[in-house]
């Protein structure tokens, strides 16, 4: 393919990631592999440049753009090479018009920009959530140690004590010591989230929204499979892939609990009263993982940040339920946004007066209302809100 018939290709799939934003389709993953499966024409190196071209124009432009053509002329207003591409050439984009529309520039769309910056992010705090993300991984101590791993590259330690770090798109998947469980692809900061629970062997340990077990994995490894684990999600899907990864991991002692929505506490009665901690990896906005999931913005719209607000607090309630006394909660979102992070804590705890925050120790982050915060820029993880929550 010409250098301008990959532009071309990249503005027919950004239309189609757009329309998905709107419409809350698949994601721009997703779409990019579809729209490079499409073209059978196309070889690796086509590929790789219609994907970058496609991941460059999202993060170019902050509101949702109108079209595909708008976002890639934004794109082509700070890419030097871009604008010599439309081309009017058989394949490539028509030459830009005078006065054409371009898409608009910055961090997201103006309310979410605002909402960031009134809880802190702006400037190169903000700028930085677009960046593009290592690779991390996790040493699983159920089978190996950081200390005397060998893998097939070394990787650059990270302040999380098992983490290393590799350049984005490493193919760690390929790798033995991954088909073997001694590695997980785990963010830096999602692997102190973890820490911050501080389980112990022989403890009693919920992961009350367990997804596909990232953090229930990391939770079996602290506890040296010794105690017991509960990994509970509402979503059949997302949980269907943990027992596969467990078996891998060598983490024998999670028990997967499927929840009926709003029966969650029901579900999880043999554990009401008994747990040590409950880790609550809340659902959010994801405003701290952009750099993953550039496009995660374009879908976001003001009523879903109330109703991320409202279910954080009812699992922070359903958590106060399964705990002893003297059990803590570990509240985390990978949300920058206030709305998600100190907003529904200091609300839990106003309306829970046996419940404290207490302090997060953990290497890396910077207090932040009842918690802390770790962000790209700072401490170049993921961006997360974590607070810990003991109970009398
Ligand atoms: C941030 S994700 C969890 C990610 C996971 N802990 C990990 O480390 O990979 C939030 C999860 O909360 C789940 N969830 C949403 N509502 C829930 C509820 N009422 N009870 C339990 N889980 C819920 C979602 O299905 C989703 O998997």
């Amino acid at each position: 393919m010409t250098p301008a018939a990959r532009v071309q290709a990249a503005i027919e799939i950004l239309d189609a990631v757009i329309a998905a934003a709107r419409t809350g389709g698949g994601s721009a993953d997703r779409i990019v592999a579809e729209g490079l499966k499409a073209r059978r024409y196309a070889g690796s190196k086509d590929r790789r440049a219609i994907r970058e071209h496609v991941f460059a124009a999202i993060r170019a432009c902050g509101p949702v753009p109108d079209t595909g053509r708008a976002a890639m002329l934004r794109l082509a207003q700070v890419a030097p090479d871009l604008p010599d591409c439309f081309d009017g050439s058989n394949y490539g984009p028509v030459a830009i018009q005078p006065d054409e529309p371009v898409a608009k520039g910055g961090i997201a769309p103006d309310w979410l920009e605002l909402a960031l910056a009134e809880s802190g992010i702006a400037g190169e705090e903000a700028t930085t959530l677009l960046d593009r993300a290592p690779l991390d991984i996790r040493v699983n101590t159920l089978k190996a140690d950081r200390a005397t791993i060998a893998l097939p590259e070394p990787g650059e330690p990270i302040a999380a004590p098992q983490g290393l770090r590799f350049p984005a798109g490493t193919q760690v998947e390929q790798w033995d010591a991954y088909q073997q469980g001694l590695i997980e692809v785990q963010d830096g900061g999602s692997q102190l989230a973890c820490l911050a629970v501080a389980a112990q062997p022989g403890e009693t340990v919920i992961d009350l929204c367990a997804g596909a077990g990232g953090k229930t994995l990391s939770l079996a490894a602290q506890m040296a499979n010794e105690g017991t684990l509960a990994a509970a999600d509402t979503d059949r899907n997302r949980l269907s892939r943990l027992a596969p990864r467990a078996e891998r991991a060598g983490a024998r002692i999670a028990d997967i609990v499927l929840l009926n929505p709003g029966h969650e506490a029901e579900m999880l009665a043999q554990y009401a009263g008994k747990a040590d901690a409950v880790l609550v990896d809340a659902p959010c906005s994801g405003t701290g993982t952009w750099r993953r999931n550039p496009e995660s913005r374009w879908r976001l719209r003001p009523a879903d940040l109330d109703r991320f607000a409202a279910n954080q607090l009812r699992l922070m309630e359903i958590a106060a339920g399964l705990l002893r006394p003297g059990g803590r909660i570990v509240y985390v979102t990978c949300s920058l946004l206030d709305a998600e992070g100190a907003g529904p804590v200091n609300e839990f705890l106003a309306r829970n007066p046996r419940f404290s925050a207490q302090p997060v120790n953990l290497p890396l982050g910077r207090p932040h209302g009842p918690g802390i915060r770790l962000t790209p820029h700072h401490d170049f993880t993921d961006g997360f809100f974590i607070a810990r929550l003991g109970s009398l």
